[in-house]
């Protein structure tokens, strides 16, 4: 029998839900009656398509408190970013952007884009703990931006931003305030009224749904130009012939992921409060710590210890843990986001994140917690040995 490492990184992505996977089976032809058809088409199959989409649609709406017409189905929460950043920045003269420096790369990348296009770039700053510097904020303000983005959670820290008083304050100043709530939805509640947003970024595989399937959740005051042109599909702002397989799993997940949220909420957060509290004893620091965070992530490094190395003994060990270092390159940068914060590179390149989710046990994490403490004595040991 093979054997499964515990798996404590569910910011990056999460296991299908069995029920999501279920309800996906039929559109996959993997169960019976098997289902399929282009929503397009008028004859019954088409239909049956259009249903299934129409409803995941009400589901995903439900979810976050929209309007079902106000959610337009992508391939994801990177399609919805680059969507809502180009999009409204090509129906605009080229103005101001504003986005928080400690956004994901697929906001970051999007607005360099724009930058180069003409727009100015805004990067707000954040404090020590990833919360939106108010003095820098209120610069920004005067900057007159046109467009805001500030995610609603951050991956890496679980930093969560006053999303509701920036939308307000931004909408006074003139601006469109877009929200990445890609980590938020299922982890807090998440109303897309109540924040005052115009423009909401959601993906289904960090909530138990289908890998490739998200969504932007939009004002229909805002305009945008799509992206993908063609048939006209998703109010013309996404064409394709939909994915219904995924958009039912997506549609399921976010309905499951918002039923057992404040259960899961408390759950989790006990089991974090035990993991911060050890890595506390063993001399690590927590970054984030003073701030309201998500209540499933723990983003934390040892003085010394390099986290790409940590984390391979845990992997090794049985744990697979994520390490706070970008590794699109052959040298891995450290975290943009600790950097923002002020944390020293050198610190910040010790930077490990564990996430916890819905099948993580509190034996797991005891587990976890007894390895990481003779992990860390190990290299500590050894790092002497080699002074
Ligand atoms: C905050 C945030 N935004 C956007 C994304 C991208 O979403 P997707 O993987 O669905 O493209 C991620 C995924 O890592 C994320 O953590």
């Amino acid at each position: 029998m093979s054997f499964a490492p515990v798996y404590l990184d569910w910011n990056a992505t999460t296991p299908l839900a069995p029920e999501v996977r279920d309800a996906m089976l039929p559109w996959l032809g993997a169960a019976q009656p098997a289902r399929f058809g282009n929503a397009s088409s008028r004859h019954e199959y088409g239909r049956q398509a259009r249903a299934a989409i129409d409803e995941a649609r009400a589901r995903v709406a439900a979810a976050v408190g929209a309007h079902a017409t106000e959610v337009v189905f992508t391939s994801g929460g990177s399609e919805a970013n680059n969507l809502f950043l180009k999009g409204a920045a090509a129906c605009l003269k080229p103005g101001t952007l504003a986005i928080s420096a400690i956004e994901h790369p697929c906001v970051r990348e999007p607005a360099r884009q724009l930058r180069r296009a003409g727009w100015a770039l805004h990067e707000i700053a954040v404090d020590a703990d990833g919360r939106i510097d108010v003095a820098d904020w209120q610069r920004v303000l005067e900057a007159r931006p046109t467009l805001v983005s500030v995610m609603l959670a951050n991956n890496e820290t679980g930093v969560l931003q006053d999303v509701a008083t920036l939308a307000r304050e931004a909408r006074k100043a003139g601006a469109w305030l877009h929200t990445d709530a890609v980590q938020a939805l299922g982890k807090i509640e998440v109303d897309f009224r109540a924040l005052g947003v115009q423009a909401m970024t959601l993906s289904a595989h960090k909530l138990g749904g289908p890998l490739g399937a998200g969504a932007l959740v939009l004002d229909k005051r805002v305009e945008l130009s799509p992206l993908i042109a063609g048939g006209g599909q998703e109010r013309g702002l996404r064409s394709g012939t939909e994915n219904v397989a995924a958009i039912v799993g997506f549609g399921l997940a976010c309905q499951r992921a918002v039923a057992h949220r404040a259960a899961e909420a408390s759950r989790l957060s006990v089991m974090r409060d035990g993991i911060e509290a050890a890595l506390s004893a063993l001399g690590a620091v927590v970054f984030s710590r003073a701030a309201i965070r998500l209540p499933n992530t723990v983003f934390f490094a040892f003085d010394a210890i390099d986290g790409e190395t940590l984390v391979g003994k845990l992997d090794r060990a049985g744990f697979a843990c994520a390490s706070g270092s970008a590794c699109s390159s052959a040298q891995p940068e450290p975290s943009h986001t600790l950097l923002a914060m002020g944390v020293d590179p050198t610190v910040a390149r010790g930077a490990v994140r564990v996430s916890l989710g819905r099948d993580t046990t509190a034996e797991e994490v005891e587990r976890f917690v007894a390895t990481l403490s003779h992990v860390v004595r190990d290299l500590r040991n050894l790092a002497s040995v080699a002074l």
